[in-house]
């Protein structure tokens, strides 16, 4: 079978209803229709190509990306596009830039940290990039340890100003992208001093760069910091570097929604918890989970359907294995697959999370604060991990082309790795969660019930009483054969139980300490395993939540278990020493469970083309020959590799130079 038959045939054998599918995984028919539409909208048009851009050299790819990023500003105005709209018109653009950082985090810290009155005076004019913004919080010598920042802002009573400044070269603001070259004002990170007195790390809009002609205002010195990791990728945006030398703002250029200063320089705290000067990176988190499954997706897309192209070794019959029916290839392919899925609903909840804490903190209500802090930083840390890893595992399943850039992958894993430390380092993130859980379980004694995403532990005080014996577990009975694992009671049973018992475990541990300081940092690798632990029962559980929705569409909802409990028991699997030590299960459980995998893979197999073709992408959205719609991966991938500029000429730059005398003295020896 040619490569272009693979596919449609691979098409026709799908069980399941693909156009109810992509509603599902759009989130709404409406959602689906804005995509689909954005989609088009940006494949069709030339001035958005992007596949020449890993031969470009840094100059030219930043100036593309200003050119792509102020078209496309001047599309959505033309077209007068929803805030929706313009937002997945930037998604399929698909290529890093400083607006990113405006809209992302610019214009959501004033949202969440200006007074209205501050409000009022900048967001029109970030509305309408009159001014462009970024986020200046991280320092050469510090990124995670927030209080650790170092640039001061010294209140100056008798001019009514704060005084910005970079004492140290360690203050250097280092990272923050959009301000290398673009930016002309920025939210900067600083430690607020008035009389004297430290009141910790505050937010400040600070101008940067004239609006006449973009020179760096008196006193502020900016560049790039230089070229990150891959050729094309993040090398789009320009990441900066910024020092203050003694500059002055207006005192109501604070973000002065948490702590007022007066122009006497007296701090007035407000109702509002000091926490809220992190909501910004809360916010983008949120964001983060919900990107983790596109980019992973993407990824799974190009990896399934050039595994169904592939073949490699005979049959009996002379026709050549299709890479994807290996149970190895499959074994890593599928739970990929599921990932994808899983983290598309858990960042449709988390979506809904933040919205309602956003709701709750506007009526003053604070109490669902640190719930979201640690899903959020607990999910950005597990979605981001896992798709970083994914994607290089299918980089690896598309053998060696998936090497070449026309694959589409390497470029993809050089964007998408820093994922896993903006925004928090990964580890980090963890050992706030592993704090807040730690938190949760030495409050039960008190009798406080824990609530949302631990309330599972509240339903293990009696396993504690018992030290976690094995036998007050119920699945230990409900287990028997390997279907048994397709109850999502006992799924959850089994998942609740091993975080509950290692969170328990580890809060034992600490109290063996004298300090407890001491013991979270003895035991953090530990503790780490346990925030690991509850936030892949998040993902599960709310995969398991979704099952329970009335999904529209023939064989979806069986597609959806199926990926639901691959996910679920791949994780078992790669966690079994998790599961066992803790007694959750037993031996011959975990067995069951891997024939219960297996089956689960042969029936994903005949759908697997079909539930890659449900995110809907376009070609020029996936940007690979191997994981083109059509399959017609080998003549396209011929095709592409003379255009690669060493093919302009048959004779390379550098021959007669290099090669030629090279040849020649080699054939001077062999005549002596
Ligand atoms: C029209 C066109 C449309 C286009 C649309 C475009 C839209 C684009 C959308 C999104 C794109 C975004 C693109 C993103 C690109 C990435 C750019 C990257 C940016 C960055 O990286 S910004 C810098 C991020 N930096 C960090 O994340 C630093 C990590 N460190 C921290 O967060 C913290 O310091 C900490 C969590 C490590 C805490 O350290 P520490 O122990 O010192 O904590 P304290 O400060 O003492 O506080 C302790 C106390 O507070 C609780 N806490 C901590 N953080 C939070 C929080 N965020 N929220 C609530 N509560 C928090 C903590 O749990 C403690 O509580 P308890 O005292 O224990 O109760
Ligand atoms: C592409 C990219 C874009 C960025 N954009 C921005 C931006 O727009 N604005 C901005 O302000 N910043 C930005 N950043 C900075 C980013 O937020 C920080 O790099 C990130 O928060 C990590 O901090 P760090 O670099 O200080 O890492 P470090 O904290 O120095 O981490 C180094 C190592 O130490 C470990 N470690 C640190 N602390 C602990 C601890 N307490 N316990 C155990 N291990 C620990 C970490 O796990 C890591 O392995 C960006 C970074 C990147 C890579």
């Amino acid at each position: 079978m040619e490569g272009v038959d693979i596919l449609p045939h691979e098409r026709s054998k799908t069980q399941f209803d693909v156009d109810a599918m992509k509603i599902v995984w759009a989130g709404s028919r409406h959602a689906f229709e804005v995509s689909d539409r954005m989609a088009r909208l940006v494949a069709s048009d030339p001035a958005f190509q992007k596949d020449n851009r890993s031969r470009l050299g840094r100059k030219e790819l930043f100036k593309n990306t200003l050119r792509k990023a102020t078209y496309a500003w001047k599309r959505i105005l033309e077209l007068r596009l929803t805030e929706e709209e313009a937002g997945r018109l930037r998604f399929f653009v698909d290529e890093p830039a400083f607006t990113d950082l405006h809209w992302g985090m610019f214009v959501p810290a004033i949202k969440g940290q200006g007074t209205e009155e501050q409000q009022q005076k900048w967001l029109p004019l970030a509305y309408k990039m009159q001014i462009i913004g970024c986020y200046a919080q991280t320092e050469l010598g510090h990124g995670s340890n927030v209080q650790g920042l170092e640039t001061t802002a010294t209140f100056d009573p008798d001019k009514d100003e704060f005084v910005i400044h970079s004492p140290t070269l360690t203050s250097s603001k280092w990272w923050p992208g959009g301000l290398g070259k673009v930016s002309t004002h920025a939210v900067v990170y600083a430690r607020l001093i008035t009389n004297g007195e430290e009141h910790g790390v505050h937010g400040f809009i600070v101008q940067l760069r004239s609006l006449d002609d973009h020179m760096p205002l008196p006193g502020i010195t900016i560049g790039d910091i230089g070229m990150k990791f891959g050729n094309g990728a993040y090398n789009t945006m320009d990441n900066g570097v910024l020092t203050f030398d003694h500059v002055r703002i207006p005192r109501n250029q604070m973000l002065m929604r948490v702590l007022q200063v007066t122009s006497e320089g007296k701090c007035v705290q407000s109702n509002v918890p000091r926490q809220l000067i992190y909501g910004t990176m809360v916010f983008v988190r949120q964001t983060i989970v919900a990107d983790a499954s596109s980019a992973l997706s993407r990824a799974v897309c190009i990896a399934t359907r050039y595994s169904a192209v592939r073949r490699q070794f005979g049959s009996q019959d002379g026709v050549e294995t299709q890479v994807i029916d290996y149970k190895t290839q499959q074994n890593r392919l599928f739970p990929l697959l599921a990932s994808a899925y899983a983290f598309r609903f858990v960042g449709e909840w988390l979506k809904w999370l933040y919205t309602d804490v956003t709701q709750r903190l506007q009526a003053n209500d604070f109490s669902t604060l640190p719930e979201a802090h640690a899903c959020t930083a607990g999910l950005k840390s597990l979605t981001t991990t896992a798709t970083a890893d994914a994607i290089e595992e299918c980089r690896k399943l598309c053998g060696g082309h998936g090497y070449l850039c026309a694959s589409g992958l390497p470029e993809l894993f050089a964007v998408y790795v820093p994922a896993c430390t903006y925004e928090g380092d990964n580890v980090v993130l963890l050992l706030q969660v592993a704090r807040f859980l730690m938190k949760t379980v030495s409050q039960l004694g008190s009798g406080k019930k824990p609530i949302g995403t631990t309330a599972y532990l509240g339903r293990v005080q009696d396993l504690m009483q018992c030290r976690c014996e094995v036998q007050t577990v119920g699945i230990i009975y409900s287990i028997n054969a390997a279907e048994d694992w397709l109850k999502p009671s006992v799924m959850l049973e089994a998942f609740e139980a091993r975080s509950a018992r290692m969170c328990v475990a580890r809060a034992q541990n600490l109290g063996k300490f004298a300090n407890p300081e001491d013991g979270f940092a003895e035991l953090s690798a530990d503790l780490v395993e346990a925030a690991v632990a509850h936030c892949q029962l998040i993902v599960v559980s709310k995969f398991l939540d979704k099952l329970q929705q009335d999904i529209p569409g023939n064989g979806v909802k069986q597609q959806l278990q199926n990926l639901c409990y691959i996910y679920a028991l791949n994780l078992l699997h790669k966690h079994l020493g998790d599961f066992l030590s803790t007694g959750c299960i037993t031996p011959k459980q975990a067995s069951l469970a891997n024939d219960q995998l297996r089956s689960l893979y042969s029936q994903v197999r005949p759908n697997a083309i079909a539930l890659v073709d449900a995110f809907n992408y376009t070609d020029h959205y996936l940007g690979s020959v191997l994981g083109r719609y059509d399959g017609n991966v080998y003549p396209k991938l011929y095709e592409e590799a003379w255009k690669d500029p060493l093919n302009d000429s048959v004779l390379p730059d550098g021959y007669n130079e290099y090669i030629r005398p090279l040849l020649k003295q080699q054939l001077h020896n062999s005549r002596l």
